[in-house]
């Protein structure tokens, strides 16, 4: 079974994938994978540098991502630009490791943000979305990134809206409440299908 475990910026998918580790499941994350493609040098890297200009580099060559964010997220196009170049090279590599891993596998949890925006959909036998109100959405992106309120909204509208995500969903995950609460819910997710 392959379940795409999706949400919105810090809705709390990694915190939900924490948790479904801690249980036994292996998880594939979406975000490290794309880090590791962007490490200087590789082929995804290069592209984004073509594109982007060597401005998005720090000294040592990696990329900055604090910089990348601030021109994706506020620039519509250039997120498009950028969603473009990565998402192909992201999802083959996300599929490559999906196909590795169920041969030994019955259950594979994979961490996608953008699993919706990037239609990766039928890849998965059931699509679980973690679920925020935008107000508790919005404190904790700023307390965790430490922004304010502008900058939060700004990622926050540059995904499809979470409301809207509902619809794509077989399972919600609700993180309104409490750490506490969040993992008794993902135990219970948990236990229907293992
Ligand atoms: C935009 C970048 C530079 C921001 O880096 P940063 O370290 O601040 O964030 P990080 O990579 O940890 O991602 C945090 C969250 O941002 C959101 N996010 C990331 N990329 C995007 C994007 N292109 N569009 C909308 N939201 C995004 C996701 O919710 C993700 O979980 C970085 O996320 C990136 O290079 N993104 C392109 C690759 C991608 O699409 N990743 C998502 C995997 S599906
Ligand atoms: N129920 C909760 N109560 C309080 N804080 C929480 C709760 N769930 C998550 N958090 C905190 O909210 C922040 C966002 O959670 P998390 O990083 O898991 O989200 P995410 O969906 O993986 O984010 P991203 O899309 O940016 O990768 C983190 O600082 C996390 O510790």
């Amino acid at each position: 079974m392959k379940v795409g475990l999706t949400g919105g910026i810090a809705s709390g998918k990694s915190t939900v994938s924490k948790y479904l580790k801690e249980l036994g499941a292996l998880i594939i994350d979406a975000d490290k994978i794309a880090h590791s493609l962007m490490k200087p040098e590789k082929k995804l890297w290069q592209r984004v540098v073509e594109e982007f200009g060597e401005k998005i580099l720090l000294d040592n060559n990696t990329i900055d991502r604090k910089k990348l964010g601030e021109i994706i997220f506020n620039n519509s196009k250039a997120k498009a630009r950028l969603d473009e170049i990565t998402h192909p090279i992201i999802i083959a590599k996300i599929e490559e490791e999906m196909e590795q891993l169920s041969q030994e596998n019955d259950i594979l949890i994979v961490d996608v943000p953008l699993l919706i925006e990037a239609d990766m959909i039928d890849l998965f036998d059931e699509i679980w979305l973690v679920y925020v109100d935008q107000n508790v959405q919005v404190q904790r992106l700023m307390d965790r990134d430490k922004i304010d309120y502008q900058k939060a909204i700004s990622k926050i509208n540059s995904q499809m809206p979470l409301e809207e995500k509902k619809r794509y969903a077989d399972r919600i995950i609700s993180n309104n409440g409490t750490e506490e609460e969040l993992k008794a819910e993902v135990m219970r997710v948990w236990q229907k299908i293992s």
